[in-house]
């Protein structure tokens, strides 16, 4: 009898067991499983030190800028972000010229020049209005059509209505590589055809680029007595990569099979929410450029956009016009940058050269980005980062500027599709970015809690064995 209470007894503790080893198995594998499938709860891997959240990280004053962060949401939300919307899409400034031709300077055997054939990759003729132009009459063979990596999404539509060209002089550009003389290559892209979002582009090749980028030209901490120069060249870099991951982000292909397009919010928080220095990059590059546009406000107000579309046309002006001149951010934001404190002292003309020599290679390196289209919109907002530079920093001619400075139809239309792609991603973060915050903080003390549980059950565990 009493050996059968035993034995019952031990049982009784076997099963315990068994139900406790159970039971963690299970709450393990409902993690795991959580976690993978569920793009907002984003748990393995992570270090889990509760974060905090953005309204108390993106307070007081934008960092070397003259605004805070309050009043650039607002300004954002209520005047630039609906302006440039529309203005992006007239016709003098969807169609952006462009050389897609890899020929990278630096590394020529990277392999990624096998995507030559890839950077003609037009869409089969019956897809496009008859009326509309090719830029190239070769003629198509099936591999034009499997470019990219076989990635569809990476290829440039070329679509483009001819009449959007005219007028305009050439320009040198002390900041950028990009030589507008050689038409017979260059390539006239419609923008809108053509948005920035996931292309599928990664690994080496786009790991190369961003390295080549910070390490030679633009180091984060560069050699002792770094100046405040080489800081903004690296906050400017900083943000516009910032803003690439968030348009990737943004719209991403959630899954490939049924082409699904959408949100990829753990995305958009491992590559940029999770380092606060992204995001701040992120509002001082698009102070820096909103500057610039504001800095050549006669120019831009007497400039030409001309397409051969009076209506659009007008608008197109009136878009601008929308733009420099509007009085809520004249009285809330009037210098968003305050140039005039740079290139001081006996150093500042040769650190000047420097700087320039450093973001034209960087302006070289965007031949090497292996994939068409972002290759395309690298090339577009280095060029409108190196037109914000020369508007802002052209031979100290700023009192003149009207007068002296000179801009290329090119410039313009990068200048000012660059400050919407900011203005979008600075929208995207300022309204996503409290609730992705919170889903992972959520996250993580629910973590917290089960961690601690594990803990206890684990500890029963052993001490029954
Ligand atoms: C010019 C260019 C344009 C691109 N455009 C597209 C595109 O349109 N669509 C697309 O799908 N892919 C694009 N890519 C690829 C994309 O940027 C990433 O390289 C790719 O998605 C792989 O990402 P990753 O996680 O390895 O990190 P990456 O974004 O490649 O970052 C590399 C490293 O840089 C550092 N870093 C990351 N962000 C910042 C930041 N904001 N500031 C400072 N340092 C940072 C980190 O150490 C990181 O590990 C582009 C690449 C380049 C070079």
């Amino acid at each position: 009898m009493s050996e059968k209470k035993v034995n019952k007894g031990s049982e009784r503790k076997q099963l315990w067991r068994w139900v406790l080893f159970g039971s963690l198995i299970a709450l393990v594998l409902a993690l795991a499983v959580a976690s993978k499938t569920s793009p907002s709860f984003p748990l393995f891997g992570r270090n889990i030190n509760k974060p905090c959240t953005c309204s108390q990280k993106y307070t007081g004053m934008v960092e070397d800028c003259c605004c805070d962060y309050e009043t650039v949401n607002n300004l954002n939300g209520e005047v630039l972000h609906p302006s440039l919307q529309e203005l992006v899409k007239t016709p003098f400034f969807r169609y952006f010229k462009v050389k897609l031709w890899c020929d990278c300077p630096f590394w020529p055997d990277d392999g990624m020049c096998r995507l030559r054939d890839c950077s003609v990759c037009e869409c089969p003729e019956n897809e496009f209005p008859e009326s509309f132009r090719k830029p190239s009459q070769r003629s198509l063979s099936a591999d034009d059509f499997m470019c990219q990596e076989g990635k569809p999404q990476a290829a440039v539509d070329r679509t483009v209505d001819t009449r959007a060209f005219r007028g305009w002089t050439v320009t040198d550009n002390p900041w950028t590589n990009d030589d507008e003389t050689d038409n017979a290559e260059m390539s006239y892209v419609n923008l809108q055809l053509n948005p920035e979002r996931y292309t599928g582009y990664t690994g080496p090749s786009a790991r190369r680029i961003w390295d080549a980028i910070y390490s030679e030209n633009c180091p984060k901490y560069p050699s002792e007595g770094s100046c405040q120069e080489e800081r903004i060249l690296y906050k400017l870099i900083s943000g516009l990569h910032s803003s690439i991951s968030i348009h990737i982000a943004s719209d991403y292909l959630l899954d490939e099979a049924k082409n699904v397009w959408g949100q990829n919010l753990t995305l958009l928080y491992d590559r940029v929410l999770q380092y606060p220095e992204r995001v701040r990059n992120l509002y001082f590059t698009f102070l820096f450029v909103l500057r610039a546009v504001t800095k050549a406000t006669d120019y831009l107000e007497q400039a030409e956009y001309e397409t051969g579309n009076p209506t659009e046309d007008l608008k197109t002006h009136s878009l601008v016009r929308q733009i420099l001149y509007n009085p809520k951010f004249q009285a809330a934001c009037p210098l968003p940058f305050d140039e005039a404190k740079l290139w001081k002292g006996q150093r500042g003309p040769e650190l000047k050269q420097k700087i320039q020599g450093q973001f034209r290679n960087i302006s070289a390196l965007m031949d090497c980005v292996g994939c068409e289209k972002c290759r395309l919109w690298g090339k577009l907002q280095v060029l409108g980062l190196g037109t914000a530079l020369k508007i802002l920093f052209s031979d100290n001619g700023h009192e003149h500027l009207g007068q002296t400075l000179q801009l290329q139809r090119n410039e313009v239309i990068a200048l000012v599709n660059l400050l919407n792609r900011l203005s979008e991603s600075v929208k995207f973060v300022h309204e996503m970015g409290p609730s992705v915050e919170t889903i992972i903080e959520d996250n993580f003390s629910a973590l917290a809690t089960q961690r601690s549980l594990l803990q206890r059950m684990l500890a029963s565990l052993l001490k029954t064995r």
